[in-house]
């Protein structure tokens, strides 16, 4: 089976695809996650994984555009502990460090931590392993990365200091993406992503809220985002939980006839 990512062993990404998938998995790392998004579209793997939102740093709003633009479903969730580590070439101290690269989620997660080194440039990068190897493999002095304990492993490099996201309880949601397909309804799903874009009235969104309330659904996630060909005009991403599938059809039938247009997902188990 072939799953694609973004980033290389050692990445969260690549943690999440062996924790879903196990070690038989071929797992296609990618530069971004637009290109893992398309490998999923074109069909040429069965599933891909993208981070959604992480608990201290947010969401991360283009994936939400690119499940919506290249019409992917949502299979399935994975909440995944995040540690972080601050690593670089044997022998290296803090104080020799410059440069801090890592993935810009990563480096958003681990802000306060850099508070204390000022000298410090905090550089965006690709992946959170692959400056680890970039770092290995061109012998880099005065650079270090953010990654995983398992990314020092692999690429052999010193931890200078540990667990340094800016709170120890530390998740990212990843959701597993796969082309639409014919609902087998072997699982009973609890949990919906849904994109609704509302008529742009006075009020509108309060109602909406109060809708999915006053039928008892429980809404664990909202975002905005903008409809890019209509300036200033804005479309809701909603996660909707129930436990009751016929009242969570109703309220889609409810806000579909009354609030604007709705995009299903994914229906899937909440795995929270
Ligand atoms: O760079 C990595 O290792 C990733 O898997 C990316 C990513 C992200 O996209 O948020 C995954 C989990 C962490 O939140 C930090 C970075």
């Amino acid at each position: 089976m072939k799953i694609s990512i973004q980033g290389i062993p050692g990445s969260f990404h690549h943690q999440v695809a062996l924790n879903c998938f196990g070690e038989d998995a071929e797992i296609l790392g990618f530069r971004t996650f637009e290109e893992a998004a398309k490998c999923v579209s074109k069909g040429e793997c069965e599933f891909g994984i993208l981070a959604i939102e992480n608990s201290i740093a947010g969401a991360i709003l283009p994936n939400y555009e690119l499940i919506d633009r290249y019409n992917l479903t949502i299979k399935d969730e994975y909440y995944l502990p995040i540690s972080h580590n601050l690593m670089c070439l044997k022998g290296q101290q803090i104080d020799d460090i410059t440069e801090v690269r890592s993935h810009p989620m990563a480096l958003l997660q681990c802000k306060k931590f850099f508070e204390a080194y000022p000298n410090i440039k905090l550089i965006d990068d690709v992946d959170t392993a692959s400056v680890a190897r970039r770092i290995k493999d061109e012998k880099l002095k005065n650079v270090a990365a953010i990654a995983s304990t398992t990314a020092a492993k692999i690429y052999r490099l010193e931890i200078l200091a540990g667990d340094i996201q800016t709170v120890k309880n530390n998740f990212t949601r990843f959701i597993i993406l796969q082309k639409p397909i014919l609902d087998l309804g072997l699982v009973q799903p609890n949990k919906a992503s849904i994109k609704v874009t509302v008529n742009n009235e006075k009020g509108i969104l309060a109602k909406l809220l109060s809708l999915i309330s006053s039928s008892g659904l429980d809404l664990s996630k909202i975002q905005s985002i903008p409809v890019i060909d209509k300036p200033w005009e804005y479309a809701f991403f909603i996660d909707l939980q129930f436990e009751n599938y016929q009242a969570y059809q109703s309220v889609i039938q409810d806000i579909k006839s009354d609030f604007g247009d709705v995009k299903i997902f994914g229906e899937y188990e909440n795995r929270k």
